[in-house]
């Protein structure tokens, strides 16, 4: 089997096409690399030229012509830095911005067993700190990068060609300024790792805390939760402090490496200048020269382990774009295919459906088959965990992958497009989730307008209860709708599924307990969708679904008895016992 392990450098390169659009933009910023390194040099020169051939020579009469040129050079170097940086960052914003889109684009098109297998915080990370990293540490890595080995090897060949003896001196301490700093940086890198691992656990903790803080109140559990948030934090700055130690030494260290190089650049030049090898001006030139080479050196393993890093946030992102976007593998139908055999609602026919929602996993549904007709209610029943609302997902496409046939109008599902199905089945879910936005966002999802919200919310009874809020309508829903009872907020959900006006309604009654003036309206509520629409429902309230046409009892994902209310109650099976229990 071919491996499929990715390099770093096919990573890197599958990436590039998004700064690929920004390539205007790269070429002037690389063009103006070599005025830059022109004034680094040219800089150098002119001093050496105003030392050896104007001051130490008595004549003075080129001097400010000299020093017009050094204005000239310096001024380019600053206006070749500043294109440099801004055109080149501005491809590093830009790239992540669009890559950032693109990722959200296809965050939300990923399928549902993605988001199983996926801590959300993952997800998040993703977007926020593997983009961030991206953008800190290889944007402004290689553009250092670049731009200091360019202009490092362009000043060691200036001062080779000044003179070969002074710049050996320069070149022999090369070798123990790039084997302290690497010792240094791996002490560094591995702070680091400490550091961002420890931030990462005590944030994750925070997070959990603040989410479960009714529980942490509840239970008085604060003052743990402060000490295990200090002990965790700990770790952090111990390791923080640590780094700044290194970090100082380092700096320390290099600014040492310089005085020495200084020293003996003037011992060796001094008696250069003696001898009449040199004049004072190449001295001079080289000394200044120094902090521009050896710094670039100290930051040259940074940013090598900078970039080093990203790597790892290549590798994230670049996982999450293979994630598998599963509807896109089907051979979907074609809207010429479709035609109009979606505009209304027929029937549905599981034939033979068996699902499980891992390969190697135990099934959850088996052989399960039966049909639904437009008008008709089909209920289902059953014990937790028996395959009632699998059976929900795979109609509303949350996941795919079943065997056996699932046709809705005649159509195999798992061909229909997605959205195709959003007209015409609506789900009411048993979660709600309330967005926090106002009341009418949480109906009309900003899909319809605010007629249609109040229309749905009407045909549900949510219309008066929703009206005595506070600001009707426009009531911010904070938290999730905290300030709703579980009634209200079912009813929410039941507007919602009505926008659309959905001719099957696919309904996963709540199990939460609802106080008694919610509750009849709920009850209305569902007795008006029964008799009015098609439905699939999940009932845990054996007696809202009563006048179905159809229940369908599941125990461990098989049909196990199936017919109307009536001639379930005579079979005295399970139906019977479930019945008897709710009675109890
Ligand atoms: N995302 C999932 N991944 C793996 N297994 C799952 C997943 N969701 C449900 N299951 C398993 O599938 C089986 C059927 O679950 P399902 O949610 O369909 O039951 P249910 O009858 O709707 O239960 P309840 O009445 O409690 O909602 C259970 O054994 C459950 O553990």
């Amino acid at each position: 089997m071919s491996t499929l392990i990715k390099t770093d450098w096919q990573i890197l390169t599958g990436f590039w096409h998004f700064a690929a659009k920004y390539k205007h933009l790269i070429i002037i910023g690389l063009s103006s690399m070599p005025f830059s390194v022109a004034a680094n040099l040219l800089f150098p020169w002119l001093m050496i030229k105003i030392i050896d051939e104007q001051i130490a020579q008595g004549d003075l009469s080129q001097l400010p012509l000299m020093l017009l040129y050094m204005t000239g050079v310096l001024i380019m170097n600053y206006i070749s830095d500043a294109v440099y940086s801004y055109s080149l960052r501005l491809v590093g914003q830009r790239t992540i911005f669009d890559i950032r889109q693109a990722l959200i684009a296809r965050i939300i098109k990923l399928p549902r067993s993605y988001f199983d297998k996926t801590p959300t915080g993952m997800t998040l990370s993703r977007l926020t700190s593997d983009l961030e990293s991206i953008g800190d540490s290889f944007v402004l890595g290689v553009l250092g990068i670049i731009k200091d080995s360019i202009n490092t090897i362009g000043l060691l060949i200036f001062l080779y060609v000044i003179n070969w003896q002074l710049a050996t001196v320069i070149l022999v301490l090369f070798p123990p300024i790039l084997m302290i700093t690497q010792y240094v940086r791996n002490k560094l890198r591995t702070l680091y790792q400490i550091t961002r691992s420890s931030l990462a656990r005590s944030t994750g903790y925070l997070q959990e805390c603040i989410r479960g803080i009714s529980t942490v109140q509840l239970y008085a559990a604060e003052q743990e939760v402060e000490n295990k948030y200090t002990q965790l934090t700990d770790e952090f700055l111990h390791a923080q402090v640590k780094a700044n130690g290194w970090d100082a030494a380092l700096f320390s260290i290099i600014a040492g490496i310089t005085t020495i190089a200084m020293a003996l650049i003037i011992w060796s030049g001094s008696n250069l200048v003696l001898s009449s090898a040199v004049g004072i001006g190449v001295v001079i030139a080289f000394i200044n020269t120094l902090e521009k080479i050896f710094v670039p050196i100290r930051d040259f393993t940074g940013q090598i382990t900078a970039i080093q890093r990203s790597f790892a946030a290549f590798e994230h992102l670049d996982e999450l774009f293979s994630e598998p976007l599963e509807e896109a593998e089907h051979d979907l139908y074609s809207d010429a295919e479709l035609g109009s055999k979606l505009d209304t609602f027929e029937s549905i026919e599981f034939n033979d459906v068996s699902f499980r929602y891992k390969a190697g996993d135990p099934y959850v549904l088996k052989n399960v088959s039966f049909t639904l007709n437009q008008g008709q209610q089909l209920a289902l029943v059953g014990s937790t965990g028996s395959g009632k609302s699998t059976i929900m997902r795979l109609l509303t496409k949350t996941y795919e992958g079943y065997e056996g046939h699932v046709l809705v109008n005649g159509l195999e599902l798992a061909r229909i497009p997605k959205l195709k199905l959003e007209s015409l089945f609506s789900m009411m879910q048993q979660d709600v989730f309330l967005f926090d936005q106002d009341v009418s966002f949480n109906i009309g999802l900003a899909k319809v307008d605010q007629p249609a919200v109040e229309e749905a919310a009407k045909y549900v009874y949510a219309h008066e209860f929703i009206e005595s809020l506070p600001n009707g309508y426009a009531t911010h829903l904070q938290s999730g709708g905290d300030q709703l009872s579980a009634g209200q907020k079912q009813l929410i959900s039941f507007a919602r599924a009505m926008t659309n006006n959905a001719q099957l309604i696919l309904l996963d009654e709540a199990t939460s307990s609802i106080d008694s003036v919610t509750e009849s309206l709920i009850q209305k509520a569902l007795e008006r969708v029964f008799e009015e629409r098609t439905v699939v429902a999940i009932a845990h309230r054996l007696s809202t679904i009563r006048e179905s046409d159809q229940i369908l009892v599941l125990e461990a994902g098989e049909i196990v008895e199936r017919g109307s209310h009536e001639e379930l109650v005579k079979q005295q099976g399970v139906y019977a016992n479930l019945l008897q229990e709710e009675l109890v």
